[in-house]
């Protein structure tokens, strides 16, 4: 929020009759004002259903102002740039008049900050008649609103949805003045900035019996917020008594159950916390998740895989490399064991003038099938068919939408995989929508990596889906993700104690992270020219895995708590220079056998004279508590 010390700016309390303002922002209003902390023209109006003078509420706000005995004449200045409006919440011709009292004490060109320090029953009606009446016509508004924000998640999601149908989000300001305290702000500082000494100290292996710190939480008075150890407890002030001591961890076979013994004075001993939080889900309960997820008919997303609805499974870009390295056969391994839906059909669609023979020829290197299941894979085979067309050619996709039609009745699921150059998702997706979209049934999209060159490209695509499809029908791919390795990060770090205390940079020097490919681009030049190896793979892949390393423990192994973690471990990163970056383009090795003979350039699929880097090398930082000073170096070449 900006303010030129010229332009006139009017604070107006609403509820300026309540306990709130008299304690709390009358006098933080003097304050700032005595010291000078304010704009130079700012004037305060007090708005409120009881009838009072300014006087009146001088006098209610006197026991909390704190006026030293030379303060004496700005204190009166100060109550000479007040005044007060009496009106109701639900009247507009009130707020009209409100409007006129502010029109009267700054001219129309003033800034306006409407604090509500009201109960949150009125929020509604007020910011309405704010709206339509109040709203600054030449300068900006800010609304402030105090907790609660609603009385549970309903109400709070109501008046949020309220709220933005009537500001910008810039113009609403939540408060929760606890934030406000020294005490409270000092607590970042305090762990955070000296933390050579104090952030050592502060954590369960310096701690042995450290003393129960009870903090009263505002949004539960009767629960107290217990720091011990590193962990969080909620305990409730009857089973903890004042002046508690911890005594006692108890750890489980998988990660630890935590319990607490409380000491009382007399030095009698319960065992008693009330809440208790694991610290982490057991490896094999992790692994049970995954395959009941596997083998589950519903996700979470309320994708439903009735058996007895038709699918069909799309690969848009059916002749490429990722389709015939990963798709068909992963489509294979799953149809294999029976882990699709009976009726399931698998249509291929590209540009390449190919037959379901060819493209399964193209695919025999990566099917891996045993003996025992050639009948099956026939099977799989007939389920398939291809349709060649372009990618931005409607009539092209109406086809497809006939073959889909003609392969199972209308009642049926689509899923639309584009394992494409990223340079054709606008269209394709364009068309899909505008022709093959499931009538009766739903449809998804799923989209690989790299969604977009850089930030822009990336929001543009975001934006292009969104006018497309809702969320939930869309997936991005990073298929690393789905690798066992790299799934079973999580699990090898938090599921092994050992792990917890030792995983930061008093106990590691540096991180590797390295992607090496045996081999070159082998005809895929008409995708990878165009982004190169960083956006290929270092970008996403290698990203994904420095996350799941670095990040902290997610409160749950929800998509949207990783997700989370993952953010903050991207937000502490510092930003890359060129002399923190090696690259470098493959050639051929004169010596070699075969395909090592060969050079990035010599594929002819890369355009000559290319100097698009197959090779980059990365010394990135993580500027964190665990991470500062420790290199993470991210390597990758083909
Ligand atoms: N290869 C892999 O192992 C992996 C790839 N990916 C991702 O998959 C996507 C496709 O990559 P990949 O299969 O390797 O690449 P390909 O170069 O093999 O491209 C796939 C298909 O897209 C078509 N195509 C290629 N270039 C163009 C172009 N310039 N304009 C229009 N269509 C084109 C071709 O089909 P046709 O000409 O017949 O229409 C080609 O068969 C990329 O987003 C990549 O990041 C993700 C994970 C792994
Ligand atoms: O995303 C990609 O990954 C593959 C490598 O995947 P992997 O599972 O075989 O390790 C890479 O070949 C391709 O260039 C890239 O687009």
């Amino acid at each position: 929020m900006r303010h030129k010390a010229s332009t006139p700016h009017i604070f107006v309390v609403m509820g300026a009759s309540g306990d709130l303002a008299k304690k709390k922002i009358y006098p933080t209003l003097w304050w700032l004002y005595r010291d000078r902390l304010l704009p130079e023209n700012t004037f305060f109006v007090g708005y409120a259903r009881s009838a009072l003078t300014v006087a009146q509420v001088k006098e209610k706000c006197k026991p909390f102002m704190k006026v030293g005995e030379s303060e004496q004449e700005r204190y009166e200045q100060f109550w000479k740039v007040n005044s007060y409006v009496k009106g109701s919440y639900d009247t507009r011709r009130d707020f009209e008049l409100l409007d006129q009292e502010m029109n009267k004490v700054a001219t129309p060109r003033a800034n306006r900050i409407f604090y509500l320090a009201l109960p949150p029953s009125v929020f509604d009606i007020v910011t309405t008649n704010l709206k339509a009446c109040c709203m600054a016509t030449q300068g900006w508004t800010r609304v402030i609103i105090e907790k609660p924000f609603g009385k549970d998640s309903d109400s709070s999601a109501k008046l949020s949805n309220h709220l933005a149908g009537l500001f910008k989000e810039e113009e609403i300001y939540r408060i929760d003045h606890y934030l406000g305290k020294e005490m409270v702000q000092n607590l970042m500082t305090l762990r955070s900035l000296k933390k050579e000494n104090l952030q050592l100290a502060i954590n369960r292996h310096q701690l042995i019996a450290p003393r129960v710190l009870l903090q009263q939480t505002g949004m539960f008075p009767r629960l107290y917020v217990v720091f011990l150890w590193s962990h969080l407890i909620v305990s409730s002030p009857d089973k903890l008594g004042n002046t508690c001591i911890v005594c006692g961890v108890v750890s489980g076979d998988q990660g630890s159950l935590i319990s607490v013994g409380t000491r009382s004075n007399s030095g009698t001993m319960s065992r008693s916390a009330a809440l208790v939080k694991s610290e982490s889900a057991g490896a094999e309960e992790m692994l049970s998740l995954l395959r009941q997820s596997l083998k589950s008919c519903k996700t979470p997303g309320e994708t439903n895989f009735e058996a007895s609805t038709p699918h069909i499974f799309v690969v848009m870009g059916a002749s490429g490399d990722l389709a015939k390295k990963k798709i068909y056969p992963t489509l294979w391994w799953l149809y294999r064991d029976r882990l699709l839906p009976e009726n399931t059909f698998f249509v291929g669609y590209a540009r390449s003038a190919l037959t379901v023979a060819q493209v399964k020829e193209k695919c025999k290197p990566f099917m891996k099938v045993g003996e025992s299941e050639q009948e099956r894979y026939e099977q799989f085979w007939k389920v398939n068919s291809y349709v060649k067309g372009s990618y931005d050619t409607r009539r092209d996709f109406e086809l497809l939408d006939q073959e889909m039609n003609k392969v199972a009745t209308p009642r049926a699921n689509r899923i639309f995989y584009l394992a494409l150059p990223p340079s054709v998702f606008d269209i394709v997706t364009t068309n899909l929508k505008g022709c093959c979209m499931a009538t009766q049934g739903w449809t998804r999209v799923i989209i690989e990596k790299p969604f977009g060159k850089d930030s822009d490209s990336s929001a543009k695509l975001s934006n292009h889906l969104a006018g497309l499809f809702k969320e939930e029908e869309i997936y991005r791919i990073d298929h690393y993700l789905g690798k066992e390795m790299v799934q079973n990060l999580m699990t090898l770090r938090f599921g092994n104690r050992i792990f917890g205390p030792t995983w930061n940079r008093d106990n590691i020097a540096s991180v590797f992270i390295s992607f090496k490919e045996p081999f070159g681009t082998q005809g895929r030049g008409g995708y990878f020219d165009d982004f190169g190896m960083i956006r290929d793979v270092m970008q996403n892949h290698l990203m994904q895995i420095l996350c799941l390393v670095a990040m902290e423990k997610p409160c749950s192994t929800s998509a949207d708590d990783i997700r989370d973690e993952k953010v903050k471990v991207l937000k502490s990163m510092k930003m890359l220079t060129l002399d923190d970056v090696v690259l470098g383009q493959y050639v051929g090795d004169p010596d070699g056998e075969g395909e090592a003979r060969e050079g990035y350039l010599d594929d002819p699929t890369v355009p000559a004279g290319s100097v698009t880097p197959t090779y980059a090398l990365a010394v990135t930082r993580i500027n964190n508590e665990r991470w500062d000073g420790v290199p993470f170096i991210l390597r990758c070449g083909e």
